[in-house]
């Protein structure tokens, strides 16, 4: 079996489901160091193990093994999308997305990622296609556009409250957190518009992680933030359950933090890629977008 799909997938199991290594080995009967050579890589589970995973984790044993997601797992199905202004923007764009994925979506500028994403999240309506989501919408999809879009005459404090009620969000202290982590204790009281660019963009960062979603969008979402704020974006995401999708060109963390890459091109997705697949060619994702989009090896 491919053993790298199979140690990244336990280890974002467990994460998603907040169970230490510890927790897992004693469901499955083994010891914790059993556990930690199955997520190094170094060794393999039995079959009858690797059957009790698939059923903790609710999941399939196919997508377990190789990747591959069933349709239990499928969080949005988007079909035959089609979408035009002056030019044909989208042309018939088809995506699934699963549970506990990592995407991101790069393409050319104007290629459409904001199009698409805001027809996806029901910003736009599409000219013809489909959309569907197989969980609560509104409750569950929860999205950072390019621009902020804040309530300039309120304070940070009220902007905060606002959204903690309309989320129903009960716990106070992971939110008192969470404002100390995005550095916005001291702001508490200063109204959003007297904000500057940098310190908007942070707070509409923490305004979409405040809740828990299952599927986080995020466009270019580091466009305009300082390194500081950057650092806190990366820090949080790694404690985020569900799944994201990012419009994001930021390679060194596509490398690092993303399961899959999707690449627009032409109005529909040109080309679907495992990260982990890429690593096993011996590319980056640079050097996968570059020979796949045309940078220097563009013919
Ligand atoms: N409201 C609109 N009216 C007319 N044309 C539009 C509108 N919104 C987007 N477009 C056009 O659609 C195309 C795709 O735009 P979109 O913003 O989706 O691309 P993008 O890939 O997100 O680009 P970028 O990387 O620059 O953010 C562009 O040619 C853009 O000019």
């Amino acid at each position: 079996m491919e053993k790298n799909i199979f140690s990244r997938k336990l280890i974002d199991l467990r994460r998603k489901n907040q169970l230490s290594q510890a927790g897992l080995a004693n469901k499955l009967f083994v010891t914790r160091q059993s556990i930690s050579k199955w997520e190094n890589g170094e060794s393999e589970p039995s079959i009858d193990k690797l059957i009790s995973i698939a059923e903790i984790f609710n999941t399939s044993l196919d997508n377990l093994i190789m990747g591959n997601m069933s349709d239990k797992d499928k969080l949005v199905s988007i079909s035959h999308i089609n979408k035009s202004y002056d030019n044909q923007v989208l042309n018939d764009l088809s995506l699934d997305i699963y549970d506990n994925e990592r995407i991101a979506l790069l393409g050319l500028n104007g290629s459409g990622k904001t199009t698409m994403i805001s027809i996806m999240t029901g910003l736009k309506n599409a000219d013809s296609g489909d959309v569907k989501f197989s969980f609560n919408k509104k409750k569950s999809l929860k999205l950072m556009p390019q621009n902020d879009v804040l309530i300039n005459d309120m304070k940070v404090r009220e902007l905060l409250k606002l959204t903690q009620l309309l989320n129903k969000l009960k716990d106070n202290n992971h939110i008192e957190s969470m404002v100390k982590e995005f550095n916005f204790t001291e702001l508490m009281d200063h109204y959003v518009g007297s904000l500057s660019g940098g310190q908007k963009r942070r707070l509409s960062l923490l305004l979409s992680l405040m809740a828990p979603s299952k599927l986080l969008v995020l466009d270019e979402p580091t466009v305009g933030m300082d390194l500081e704020t950057i650092d806190i974006l990366w820090k949080h995401l790694e404690h985020v359950t569900g799944s994201i999708l990012m419009v994001t060109h930021d390679f060194n963390q596509i490398d690092k933090f993303f399961s899959r890459v999707l690449l627009l091109k032409d109005g529909r997705i040109e080309n679907d890629m495992s990260v982990d697949k890429i690593h096993s060619h011996n590319q980056t994702v640079e050097q996968w977008y570059r020979t796949n989009n045309g940078g220097l090896n563009h013919d």
